[in-house]
């Protein structure tokens, strides 16, 4: 057998190390009398360049979880590894080296409106001072042309849609090259077409830079983006599937 130096000298390719490794994962919001577990032995891989959807009903956890892996939490009980930083009792340089590598979207898009689309988008290159300022623009504006929006740069958010506006976001979230996408329902303040249009961009832009994404999401509307769908209930993951729309692919083939 032979065995090329190259897999010698370097790590275990980044398709084997999962993004996001959770096991056992455990929270509680309070303590004493008033302690109530919200998550119970969370178990969850996401693999690089998986698209996952979490959903399940409201109180279920998703957005207790999210944030944990965000690292906008701390974690106390089980083990998280995200982006191969353990954020188990993890150092505030760590958690920011995670939340730097992390591309969020929330429901409201939560630009400034004192900022224009462009401006909104640069901001994040605030946390990566190692980026020249001539390329942060040049990567705004490309990213702002991609999703659509090249005749609105110069647009502050009051003048824009809520689909434009969410656009922005979608640009802002990948503007500092992610290596993981977290959205919290990017669609659920969106008309079902402006959803579409939103969650199918952010599905392109992330494949072509190969980010895993994990949305969570109510909107029935856009499951079929998902390469698996992970159902939580209770503060447990129920099940973990292909989306329906790929099961369909796979059994007509
Ligand atoms: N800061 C907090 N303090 C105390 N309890 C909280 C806090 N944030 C959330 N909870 C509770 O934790 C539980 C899970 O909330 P979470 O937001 O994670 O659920 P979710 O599945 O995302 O719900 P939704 O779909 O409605 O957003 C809920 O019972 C909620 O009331």
């Amino acid at each position: 057998m032979t065995v090329e130096l190259s897999n010698i000298l370097q790590p275990p390719t980044s398709s084997e190390t999962p993004v996001i490794l959770a096991e056992k994962v455990q929270f509680a919001f309070g303590e004493g009398e008033l302690r109530k577990q919200i998550l119970f032995d969370v178990d969850l891989a996401v693999m690089p360049g998986e698209i996952v959807l979490l959903t399940g009903p409201s109180g279920s956890g998703k957005t207790t979880l999210l944030t944990l892996i965000g690292a906008l939490r701390q974690l106390k009980e089980g083990n998280l590894t995200v982006l191969g930083r353990s954020l188990r009792g993890a150092t505030l340089a760590d958690q920011l080296h995670v939340r730097r590598n992390i591309g969020f979207i929330f429901q409201q898009h939560n630009l400034l409106p004192f900022l224009t689309a462009r401006r909104n988008v640069e901001l994040m290159f605030e946390l990566h001072p190692e980026v020249p300022a001539a390329v942060a623009q040049q990567r705004a504006e490309a990213l702002l042309r991609q999703v659509g929006l090249g005749d609105r740069l110069d647009y502050y958010p009051a003048r824009m849609s809520g689909g434009q506006k969410q656009r922005v976001a979608v640009a802002r979230a990948l503007a500092a090259s992610p290596k993981l996408i977290l959205a919290d329902e990017p669609t659920a303040a969106l008309d079902s077409q402006s959803g579409r249009d939103v969650v199918n961009l952010l599905k392109s832009l992330a494949r072509n830079e190969a980010c895993p994404i994990l949305m969570v999401t109510h909107d029935s509307r856009v499951l079929d983006i998902a390469d698996r769908i992970v159902h939580m209930e209770d503060g447990r993951i129920q099940s973990s599937n292909q989306s329906p729309l790929m099961t369909a692919t796979d059994s007509s083939a």
